[in-house]
């Protein structure tokens, strides 16, 4: 997996030019050891640009139901692919299953990390994580949140401290049926497709 995909002695390397390019003094202040660290840490926030998915839709479960399924408030961090700053938040996910297939809670949690595990923007997230959902899975109507504070909005540009950016994306069935999207919105407690009621953790 990462190991064999990221060169990480060439990392380290382009780090310390980097960071020595931009007037920090590796030696004086004491950071000898960033580059490395960074060099490491990038590896780790990026790695899901070398994996896929298959494994999480391996155990899929066949129930009876038809019901909707939501997993709200999973939290997740990605990197804006502007200015490499985090974003971060919450995703909310509601699926009508196909033919009683679910799958376990926990995989959509690993979804969104996977899927935050890369240079993302939020639009990109929030899509990249529906359709796994309604390909892996083979759900049957897809309905997607993601609430989040950008960190680029806040420590440069706009400096809009305190803005939430949400976005939402719906598939399959849900775009085909109003009433089956409206349902959808209402598992997440929202009734007038906007996000108010949605918090971030
Ligand atoms: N739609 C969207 N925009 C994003 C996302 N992440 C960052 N941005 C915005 O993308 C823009 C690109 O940054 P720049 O090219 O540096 O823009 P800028 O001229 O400095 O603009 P501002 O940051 O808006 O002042 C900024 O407005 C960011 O806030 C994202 O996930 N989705
Ligand atoms: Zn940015």
């Amino acid at each position: 997996m990462t190991e064999d995909k990221v060169d990480l002695a060439r990392a380290e390397c382009a780090m310390r030019e980097f960071l020595t390019a931009v007037g920090v003094d590796l030696a004086a202040q004491g950071m000898e050891e960033t580059p490395a660290r960074a060099a490491a840490l990038y590896a780790e926030l990026f790695a899901g640009l070398h994996t896929d998915t298959q494994d999480l839709w391996a155990d899929v479960l066949t129930e009876k139901t038809d019901g909707l399924v939501a997993v709200r408030s999973i939290s997740f961090h990605s990197i804006c692919e502007h200015h490499l700053l985090p974003f971060f938040g919450t995703a909310h996910i509601v699926y009508r299953p196909h033919a009683g297939r679910v799958a376990g809670f926990g995989v959509f949690a690993r979804l969104v990390a996977r899927m935050a595990q890369r240079p993302q923007l939020q639009e990109r997230l929030t899509e990249d994580i529906a359709r796994e959902i309604e390909q892996g899975l083979g759900a049957e109507g897809v309905l997607v949140v993601l609430d989040a504070r950008q960190l680029c909005m806040t420590m440069r540009g706009a400096h809009a401290h305190g803005t939430r950016t949400t976005t939402s994306t719906c598939r399959g069935g849900f775009r085909e049926d109003k009433m089956m999207e409206l349902q959808a919105w209402q598992m997440l407690g929202e009734r007038n497709h906007g996000a108010e009621n949605i918090s971030l953790s």
